[in-house]
């Protein structure tokens, strides 16, 4: 057994190949490109003739594209999979602790019974349970919170044993009882009324929580901005009559309006403190409230990255894709980001490894406290602060197995209540050296690359039944939301010292920097898919072309790279399995918010750099409307979204269509059609992708529609810009 591998990969060597080969037409075209634009603006004649601003814009677009198209060739260079042999593990006892931390942070978006669930659910991994300590941060300080934890902990006490003993795989409880699997049904008689008896344990667990939720909103719950740190170890005194038990840990850091709490990066450093005072576990699980655990060997399947000598030395995470419960086939709304967990992880993976994830990682405790992959950490009270006892954590080795401390004492709550405060980071090296770094609210982000810039390296695993499933934004308002804060976290990062290509090129491989600089691009994507959204429909409207003629030879380039670039994307969500049209649906959602969240989130990120603005995170509401959910599934776009988010998408809608009418009226009377091909074609391009805004606007009467008044708000500003057009 010793000699085999825990596990192994495969490069995808034929698609590689077959990237390269497509890059390098690629390239070529778009080459012969640039050189027909620079060459015909310097020396052009009557049909290539373009205004300079106009000429200027439509470069600088196609500059853009075809330098984030190039960061993305690296995702395509060296792909990979992976298998874990989990069986080949060393024996329980010679495992590794665990430290599971969930975070949540506002009880009404994110309802305790969903969180209790995932706590339930990765209480019950398939782990020696005395390696495993779960604590849950609640940056709500909420009493509902808190006494949903201990509910939880008494219902896990019959739950466990429950799955250990029917080998139940499915551990998050309101998962099993929402589709209990084929074989469950068919199980003996002794299992089938265990379940039943299981279930009403769980439908008492969940009246329980709905009367206390009910209680708490007619009490009004506690100031979530302020209040004292609070932890509780739960079930702490019985905790040793059950053996079969993890350890589960409350705690509430200390907040107060004055002073920055960072978020959940600072929360995940609180927890580092916390923990490494209590149990100090090597490894730690980070997971988001609403990411149960869906496949309870994920911390075996870890461990055979983590416990294989030959790489773990420099092996900072284990990432697993973010998978959702309820994303439906059609996913317009990109639910699902498909994009990054089947196209870029693992192309990413064979690079030096992905993009830290927020959530469903393995880490390595050591690698959140030292400068350099080998360096020890700074046993010093300026980099970690004054805490005795949590520098005392950092000397005793990490990769020793320290189950929680029996003797719990309130001495040692205390010290983990000071380690929780508002004060604690002052003066310290706390989310700038060490732990989950402050400065960006996709702080995963940002700390995974500053990771992997130290010379950590991260490994993708991405398993056939999904490790954990968590819940997808099913409406196109909170999608925004999110995707909005997403963009400005990663813009954040472009605009500080650590952006990519300048803080990465110096320490990364450059196909990996590349990756990062292609991530951190995205919501740059704004400049010229905003561009495009009016550039040659102004044009069109004065009759002015920016394209070559249709007989010309040039044209066919430009059809080409424009063909090239559609195929390749086509190829590859038709490579990772999915279907065309999960394509366009993609496309599609990738132009509204390219308009809409990348514009917004790279404006917020400006603002946030000079000063504008202060940080701030919105969690996303993980509370779904019926209703909203029924269009999603049924693929219907739901347009009740705020006024700032809809109007720009609505404005260029409104233009392209007119752009195209006018200049399928100018081919009528003119004739001209060759010249004004490209530009019509462009108009009626961006109005088949966002038919839905058109229907919303025009054909539809549901409450999801677009509201007529923006609709005349919208044919306002189209009527200011096509005038103000004029004179371009
Ligand atoms: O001040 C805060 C804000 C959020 N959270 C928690 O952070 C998690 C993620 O927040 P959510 O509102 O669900 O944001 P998403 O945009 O869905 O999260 C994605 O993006 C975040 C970065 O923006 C990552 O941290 C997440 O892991 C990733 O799933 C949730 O469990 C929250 O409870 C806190 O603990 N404290
Ligand atoms: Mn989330």
């Amino acid at each position: 057994m010793e000699n085999l591998p825990l596990h192994e990969y495969r490069v995808h060597k034929q698609a590689a190949l077959f990237h390269k080969s497509h890059a390098l037409i690629h390239i070529s075209a778009l080459l012969a490109l640039f050189y027909y634009r620079i060459s015909s603006f310097l020396s052009p004649d009557e049909n290539t003739k373009i205004p300079t601003v106009s000429f200027v814009l439509i470069l600088l677009s196609e500059l853009f594209l075809s330098f984030q198209w190039l960061l993305r060739e690296s995702f395509r260079w060296r792909p990979i999979t992976r298998t874990v042999y989990p069986e080949r593990l060393p024996p329980d006892e010679e495992l590794p602790g665990v430290d599971v931390f969930i975070f949540t942070a506002d009880p009404e978006k994110e309802p305790p019974l969903g969180v209790m669930n995932t706590v339930i659910s990765v209480m019950a991994l398939d782990y020696p349970p005395e390696m495993v300590s779960v604590y849950l941060s609640d940056d709500a300080g909420s009493d509902l919170t808190l006494y949903a934890l201990h509910e939880a902990w008494n219902f896990a006490t019959l739950w466990i044993p429950f799955c250990r003993k029917y080998g139940i795989r499915t551990r998050c409880p309101k998962a099993y009882f929402r589709a209990p699997d084929e074989v469950d049904t068919k199980g003996s008689p002794d299992f089938l009324e265990k379940r039943k008896n299981m279930e009403k344990e769980y439908f008492k667990f969940m009246e329980l929580l709905k009367v206390a939720s009910e209680n708490s909103r007619n009490k009004g719950s506690n100031d979530s901005r302020k209040h004292p740190a609070n932890i509780q170890v739960i079930g702490g005194k019985s905790h040793s009559t059950f053996s079969g038990m993890p350890n589960l840990v409350y705690v509430s850091r200390e907040k107060d309006p004055t002073s920055p709490h960072h978020f959940k990066a600072g929360a995940i450093n609180v927890m580092l403190r916390v923990s490494g005072m209590l149990s100090n576990a090597p490894y730690i699980l980070v997971l988001d409230c609403d990411m149960y655990s869906n496949d309870p060997s994920s911390a075996r399947q870890a461990m055979c990255f983590l416990l294989d000598n030959k790489i773990t030395p420099t092996l900072a995470f284990v990432q697993f894709p973010q998978k959702f419960h309820n994303v439906s086939k059609n996913d317009i709304y990109d639910a699902g980001i498909r994009n990054s967990f089947e196209i870029l992880w693992p192309g990413l993976d064979g690079l030096g490894g992905p993009i830290l994830s927020g959530t469903c990682f393995y880490i390595k405790r050591e690698s959140l406290y030292v400068e350099e992959v080998d360096a020890d950490p700074i046993l010093d009270k300026k980099s970690f602060g004054t805490s005795n006892e949590f520098l005392m954590s950092l000397s005793s080795n990490l990769n020793h197995r320290v189950p929680m401390k029996e003797d719990l004492n309130d001495r040692f709550l205390s010290e983990a209540k000071i380690v929780a405060s508002c004060f604690y980071e002052e003066d310290t090296q706390w989310g700038k050296k060490i732990g989950f770094l402050y400065g960006s609210v996709v702080e995963d982000y940002f700390t995974g690359f500053t990771l992997h810039c130290k010379g950590w390296k991260s490994v993708y695993y991405n398993p056939s039944w999904p490790a954990f499933l968590g819940t997808a934004t099913t409406n196109l308002s909170d999608t925004l939301v999110q995707g909005t804060r997403w963009m400005s976290g990663l813009h954040e990062v472009n605009l500080s010292r650590f952006s990519p290509l300048v803080y990465g090129l110096p320490r990364l491989p450059l196909l990996h920097c590349m990756g990062y600089a292609y991530v951190g691009s995205i919501p740059l994507y704004c400049i010229p898919l905003f561009f495009y959204a009016f550039v040659p429909q102004l044009s069109l409207f004065r009759g002015i072309s920016l394209y070559p003629e249709v007989t010309s030879p040039w044209f066919i380039l430009f059809s080409f790279v424009f063909s090239s670039s559609l195929a390749k994307e086509l190829c590859d969500v038709i490579q990772t399995g999915g279907s065309i049209r999960m394509w366009w649906n993609d496309y599609r959602i990738w132009m509204m918010k390219s308009v809409t969240s990348y514009l917004y989130g790279s404006v917020d990120a400006v603002q946030k750099l000079v000063g504008f603005k202060k940080a701030s995170f919105v969690p996303t509401n993980k509370v779904d409307d019926d209703e909203q959910v029924k269009r999603y599934e049924m693929g219907v776009f739901d347009f009740q979204v705020s006024p700032i988010h809809l109007v720009p998408m609505v404005i260029f809608t409104i233009l392209n269509m007119a752009s195209f009418i006018w200049g399928i009226a100018q081919v009528i009377f003119t004739g001209l059609w060759e010249k004004l091909f490209a530009q019509i074609f462009i108009s009626l391009f961006i109005l088949v992708v966002n038919y839905p805004i058109v229907e919303g606007m025009l054909f539809r009467k549901d409450k999801g529609l677009i509201p007529p008044q923006i609709t005349l708000l919208s044919v306002a500003f189209v009527f200011t810009i096509v005038c103000v057009g004029a004179f371009l």
